[in-house]
Formats: structure tokens, C-alpha cells, sequence
């Protein structure tokens, strides 16, 4: 890890102008997205509107945010196991992470920063609203091309429809070691699109051939989680990905999540199923399969998402 020769992650320019459905720039931008898409699962975007000067605003709330006393991180309670604070755990001692539920959503991120700050934070909540709202754009912009890229169209308002949002920050403690450590151990994401955003380097991406490629220091990666996956009957590839870390520097990154809303039914077109492409995974909701992942049956499995809707 960590020479440049490995950062050969697809980068896409979704900063131009006139990038609107329909245009020329877009049809040429999607096609770029869709094989990307299927050949790592993932590109690099640039995207001016989340700009280096906004994302070291935001890093910067969140070096205050994870610098707080353990009682007061705990505050952020969640009944999904998977949206609250997690503290460093002996199985992954550098990482700790605190989830957002709809930070589209103003009132959300604001009853956050009352919860931690006695007096809020404009700072922490102005920039977190400003980098979310360009970063949910962007993710916007690449479901609507992978269902045009697809003939979907006639899904498009139900499929934006039936997802929210979840804001994940992450914070990795320096391991002041000269050789690499774990973060995070490999995994696919569960949902539908993740946007990571990394301030150093050490987000690692498997390619399908089983080599490990670095993604560049202050990129925004966009990845497929498992749903879409699921929801395209396996059409684009989901990447198993990893955080690998070393040196005296903490690392801080944060990701936006779409994830299937609870009580949808996550079931591919019929467009998407023919002899050529049998059917993969059975229909299912998305919370029930997350309190399945959260219970002892799924941790005895090699992969819970597999076990638990593979036709
Ligand atoms: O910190 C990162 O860059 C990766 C985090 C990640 O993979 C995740 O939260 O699913
Ligand atoms: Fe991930």
C-alpha cells in the first residue's frame, strides 16, 4: 500500500457545468460511471462543490467531535446498533464512529450537535449540512445514471424514493508504527451507494483479480453496497474494501450511506431477470436483513448477506 503506481482507481469528472440529464457531457459521464461500475464497483469522483476548503471544514468538526469525553459520545444512542457511537473495540482497536441519521435533514444534525455541545455548534452544523447536501447530489446523479444506463427509467421515482440517508464519521487513532495495521477489517458495504471521503490515505479497494489498490489521499470514493447489487440481480460488481493504517497521523473520514428505507421489499425488475440472468437473491427488507447481520446466526456465516437472501 501507499505508492502512487497503486492509485489507479477510474476518476470521473462530475464537475462540469452543464451536467444535466440529457446532455451530452451527461451521457458521456455515465457511460464512464456504468463501466467503472461493473469492472471495480467503484471510481473516484472529483466534484468541485465539495471542495477541499469544505472538507477540511468538516474533518475539522469532527477532530472536536471525536476529541470529547467517552459519556458525552455515548449520548448518541440509536436503537439500529449500526447508527450509534462505536467505541473502540478489541477487534479494532484504532476505529471508533459516530453515525448520523438523516443528516439531510436540519433538525437532525442540529439535535446531534445540542446533544454533544451544550450550546450547539453553528460551525460543526453548517459545514456537516453544506458537505452532505453537495455529496447527496452526487449521489443522486450516479443512481439516476446506473438506472438510465440500465433502461430503468420507469423505476427512477420509486427507487429514490425508497432509500435515506445515514452519515457515518470515522475517526482511526495514529498506530505510530512504521508497518501497516488494520482500521478496518474487509467488507462490502450492505446498502446501496456509499460516498467515502478519506483526509489521509488508507481506504484500500480489492480489485476482482484480489489485489489490494489505495484510494488518494482527500478523494470522494463512490462504491456499491450489496442492495444494488442485489436490486441490478448482480450487474454491477460491490467491492470489498478495508482501512489500513500507519504512521503518527489519526486518520478521520466520513461516508454517506443510502440505505433501502424499513419496510420496502428489495426485489429486482423483472427486466433484470431472464434464463441468462436467473434470479439471485430472494426479496427482502433491508432492516430485517440488518437485525439478522446483528445477530449470532450471521456472525457463524462468511458472508450474512449471502446467507440470508441467496435464491
Ligand atoms: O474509513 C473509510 O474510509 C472506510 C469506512 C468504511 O468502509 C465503512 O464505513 O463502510
Ligand atoms: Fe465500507
Amino acid at each position: 500500500m501507499g505508492s502512487e503506481a497503486q492509485f489507479r482507481l477510474p476518476v470521473i469528472d462530475f464537475s462540469k457545468q452543464d451536467l444535466k440529464p440529457g446532455s451530452p457531457e451527461w451521457d458521456l459521464v455515465k457511460s464512464q460511471v456504468r463501466k467503472a461500475l461493473e469492472d471495480y464497483g467503484c471510481f473516484e469522483a472529483l466534484f468541485d462543490k465539495a471542495s477541499l476548503e469544505l472538507r477540511n471544514a468538516v474533518f475539522g468538526g469532527l477532530k472536536e467531535l471525536f476529541d470529547l469525553p467517552l459519556e458525552t459520545k455515548m449520548l448518541n444512542v440509536s436503537d439500529k446498533p449500526s447508527h450509534a457511537y462505536i467505541a473502540p473495540h478489541p477487534n479494532a482497536p484504532l476505529y471508533e464512529s459516530i453515525g448520523i441519521e438523516e443528516p439531510n435533514i436540519t433538525e437532525n444534525l442540529e439535535s446531534l450537535a445540542n446533544s454533544f455541545w451544550p450550546q450547539g455548534n453553528a460551525s460543526f452544523s453548517k459545514s456537516v449540512q453544506s458537505i452532505v447536501a453537495h455529496v447527496s447530489e452526487l449521489e443522486q446523479m450516479v443512481r439516476r445514471m446506473i438506472l438510465e444506463s440500465f433502461g430503468l427509467e420507469k423505476y427512477m421515482e420509486e427507487h429514490m424514493n425508497s432509500t435515506r440517508y445515514l452519515l457515518r464519521a470515522m475517526k482511526y487513532t495514529a498506530p505510530h508504527t512504521i508497518e501497516t495495521k488494520l482500521g478496518s477489517r474487509d467488507h462490502t458495504d450492505k446498502n446501496i451507494v456509499t460516498v467515502l471521503c478519506q483526509g489521509i490515505e488508507g481506504l484500500g479497494i480489492q480489485l476482482k483479480d484480489g489485489e489490494w489498490i489505495s484510494a488518494r489521499p482527500n478523494s470522494l470514493t463512490v462504491m456499491i453496497g450489496d442492495s444494488l447489487y442485489a436490486w441490478l440481480n448482480g450487474r454491477l460488481h460491490t467491492p470489498y474494501h478495508r482501512v489500513m493504517m500507519k504512521g503518527n497521523k489519526a486518520r478521520y473520514s466520513f461516508g454517506l450511506f443510502s440505505n433501502p428505507k424499513g419496510g420496502y421489499i428489495i426485489k429486482a425488475p423483472e427486466e433484470l431477470v431472464d434464463e441468462e440472468h436467473p434470479l439471485l437473491f430472494k426479496p427482502y427488507d433491508f432492516e430485517e436483513f440488518l437485525r439478522f447481520f446483528h445477530s449470532n446466526a450471521a456472525l457463524k456465516s462468511q458472508s450474512a448477506f449471502k446467507t440470508y437472501c441467496s435464491v
